[in-house]
């Protein structure tokens, strides 16, 4: 596979790697102030990149006809409009809050334990996510998904950061050094806590789920998620 990577920071360092090991080539890396490049000939882009370029990224690749997988965070208020734009062109999408397999069974066991507690009204959920001091989004892409997955099967019908409101989820986020990725799902009553929590040890995880996504889209045409991917739940 060709690859264009769009961030050349971590992640996409990581990736490089991982890629290269897989047999893959990386056609194209670009980075902040790259504004002008041309991407046709990748087989397959992967964006990491950050909030404010992510939107700008996907839509270079949809009109490239280059199929898009994106795990940049923080731009999801656009996600709608990447739908549409993906179906106009008839090209090939998908974006993760989180790519590694763990955090992908982390969520259906999420999704599972909602509907479980959704009679219990003695306890109340909350959630924390611990992340390195670079992150520039809060909360995190991950915590927003793991929140999603509750509501949708709970009485709750919102999150809120840093605050506590009725009937909303509310998420703690934390910023220490080198933290790669933690969340914690947390339900408490008065007499005990029931705890579920994913602690990401390095980035590996989040790339690989990300090229085997990139070598699952080739081919596909329409917007999927990694549960198409890695054919979970
Ligand atoms: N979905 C997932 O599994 C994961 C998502 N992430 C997300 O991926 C993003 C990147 O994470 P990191 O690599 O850790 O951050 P990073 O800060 O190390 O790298 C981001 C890179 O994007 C570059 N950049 C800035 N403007 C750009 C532009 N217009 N086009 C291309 N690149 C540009 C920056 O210069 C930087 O090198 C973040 O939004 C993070 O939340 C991170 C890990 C896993
Ligand atoms: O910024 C990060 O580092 C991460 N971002 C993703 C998120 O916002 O959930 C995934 C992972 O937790 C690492």
């Amino acid at each position: 596979m060709q690859i264009a990577l769009l961030g050349y920071g971590k992640m996409g360092k990581t990736i490089e790697k991982l890629a290269i090991e897989r047999g893959h080539q990386i056609i194209l890396t670009v980075d902040k102030g790259q504004n002008d490049f041309d991407i046709s000939k990748a087989d397959v882009a992967i964006d990491f990149s950050i909030p404010d370029a992510a939107v700008n990224n996907i839509i270079t690749c949809l009109r490239n006809n280059v199929p898009v997988i994106s795990g940049t965070t923080g731009w999801l208020e656009h996600y709608d409009e990447m739908v549409d734009l993906c179906n106009q062109k008839d090209g090939a999408f998908i974006y993760a809050s989180n790519f590694s397999l763990g955090v992908n069974i982390f969520f259906e066991l999420n999704t599972q334990l909602a509907k479980m507690m959704k009679q219990l009204s003695q306890y109340n959920v909350s959630m924390e996510e611990i992340h390195h001091t670079q992150k520039l989004d809060a909360p995190s892409g991950t915590a927003i998904s793991l929140a999603e997955g509750i509501i949708e099967n709970s009485n709750y019908t919102d999150w809120v950061l840093d605050a506590e409101e009725d009937e909303k989820i509310p998420i703690k986020a934390v910023r220490t050094p080198d933290v790669p990725g933690t969340h914690t799902v947390s339900y408490t009553s008065h007499v005990d806590t029931i705890d579920i929590k994913h602690t990401a040890h390095n980035r590996q995880g989040f790339a690989l789920g990300a090229i085997i996504a990139a070598e699952w889209i080739i081919g596909k045409k329409g917007v999927f998620s990694m549960k198409d991917v890695l054919n979970i739940a």
